[in-house]
């Protein structure tokens, strides 16, 4: 759960790193910090301080928040010499911005351009990736900044609210796994490992936005919502460093779920964020992928390569299919991910079982049970009471198959309900088997990512 921006429960104001003063200079924010960049960023060699209206490189205006992540924020921008007849290029576009201490030649941002310097057709790339259409610079208070433009898209894939009550909903949604299946293989084929394969990284495209005026933009979005960011005191402040305020993130959520939204949300699948990228013979000592999407050989050994994304890959597929996270845990715990997958998929192979996973004895037995499946200590030592109180003690899946029975569920963010659909029995097997081959415990066993795509699961 630790990257859903909507579950970000941070006290405000914020709390000092050290416990003696507020960080940030003592700013605080009015409102809840839910979606927000931190403030104490805002610092030198920090982010970038920016409002609504600014125009960047004299082209681009700022008109709304689209998210931010560990080393950037995200604007959605117009752009200012945009000219309908000439069709010059896209109106609304993403311009990213760099944290200042980042903004180096070796920014991991460059790393994209990498792929069409490495026989990526420029046509194949700019439809599996999102690859920049512009780059610039900015000089300010906390440094200078690299920015990228980039074409605007919309939810990510695990979320595709304005398709769900579709007849072909089921297709559709197979057809978006196998696009994510051919970028990666369009990648792996190169050398190159993303890194960072989860579904907040893969987004759909948008069409049909750039003939709207700024006000109908706005119908369509939501005039974007900002909370003030002052003194300890509650006073306006006045250092440059920091911004007036911080503006929310557009929620695509809630705008795909009415219906001017079916013409602009499209089913077509756009890779994101090479941040984490790296060539297969040269990884890097650590990913920079949340817990719940890490190959257990790298959370026990540390071991990085190909099979780290396959396994990504088949957290992935399953995300896009059912709208679920595979391997979830509390808080990105090692031990409690490490549970969940030897809860569906089985005993780890020797010497992880008995040596190397070091926690694994307080937390299933040695010998499995006479179905084949991991006995947990607690589970079996607790009464009935204590189990339905533990967290980790709820009726579990033991398989693919059975967590694939769950079916569809996307949940609303603000209210109770969502959306629910049943998966038919031939499809559940038909991906488990498709993910059984993704997911095995040795690396050199997992489908690579072109083999996997002539699976029949895809032809369904
Ligand atoms: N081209 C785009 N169009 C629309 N939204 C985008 C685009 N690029 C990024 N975003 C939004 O901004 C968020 C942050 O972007 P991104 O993940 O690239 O930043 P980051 O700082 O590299 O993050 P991370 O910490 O994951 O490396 C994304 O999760 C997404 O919601």
């Amino acid at each position: 759960m630790s990257e859903e921006p909507w579950t970000d429960d941070e006290e405000y104001p914020l709390a000092s790193e050290d416990g003696d003063s507020p960080p940030g200079d003592g700013l605080m924010l009015q409102g809840p910090p839910t979606g927000l960049e931190k403030i104490y960023d805002y610092e030198p060699n920090g982010h970038h301080p920016l409002h609504l209206g600014d125009i960047l490189n004299k082209r681009y205006k700022i008109l709304h928040k689209l998210g931010s992540g560990g080393y950037a924020n995200v604007w959605l921008c117009c752009d200012e010499t945009y000219d309908s007849r000439a069709s010059s290029g896209p109106r609304y576009l993403a311009v990213k911005v760099i944290m200042a201490a980042a903004s180096k030649s070796s920014c991991s941002e460059l790393r994209v351009n990498k792929l069409i310097a490495m026989g990526i057709a420029e046509d194949v790339a700019a439809e599996l990736f999102c690859i920049p259409l512009d780059q610039f610079s900015i000089d300010g208070p906390n440094g200078t900044h690299l920015a990228f433009v980039y074409p605007l898209l919309g939810p990510r894939v695990s979320r595709l609210f304005n398709k769900a009550e579709d007849e072909d909903f089921e297709h559709t949604l197979r057809k978006l796994a196998a696009q994510v299946t051919r970028g990666m293989s369009a990648l792996h084929a190169r050398g190159i490992c993303h890194g960072d394969f989860r579904p907040a990284n893969i987004l759909t495209r948008i069409q049909n936005l750039d003939h709207l005026s700024e006000a109908e933009l706005f119908d369509l979005i939501g005039i974007p919502e900002k909370t003030n960011v002052t003194t300890a005191s509650n006073t306006p402040h006045t250092l440059p460093s920091a911004p007036q305020y911080l503006v929310y993130p557009i929620i695509w959520e809630d705008i795909a779920q009415s219906s001017t939204a079916e013409p602009i949300i499209t089913d077509k699948a756009c890779i994101i964020d090479f941040g984490n990228s790296y060539m297969v013979d040269d990884p890097p000592p650590h990913l920079g992928i949340p817990q719940i999407y890490c190959a257990p050989e790298y959370t026990i050994e540390k071991k990085i390569g190909i099979g780290s994304d396959l396994w990504a890959l088949g957290c992935t597929i399953f995300e896009i299919r059912t709208g679920r996270r595979l391997f979830d845990t509390f808080d990105d715990d090692p031990d409690e991910n490490l549970w969940k997958i030897a809860m569906i998929l089985g005993r780890y192979p020797e010497p992880w079982w008995s040596e190397t996973w070091t926690a694994r004895r307080s937390i299933f037995f040695d010998d499995v049970d006479e179905e084949g499946k991991v006995v947990d200590v607690l589970a079996a030592k607790q009464g009935e009471e204590e189990k339905d109180a533990n967290v980790w003690q709820k009726p579990w899946a033991r398989s693919l198959q059975e967590e694939i029975k769950e079916g569809l569920v996307y949940m609303f963010r603000d209210r109770p309900g969502g959306v629910e659909r049943g998966i038919s029995g031939s499809e559940v097997e038909c991906l488990a088997d498709l993910l059984g081959r993704l997911l095995r415990y040795v690396p050199a066993e997992r489908v690579g990512a072109e083999e996997a795509l002539k699976h029949a699961w895809f032809e369904l």
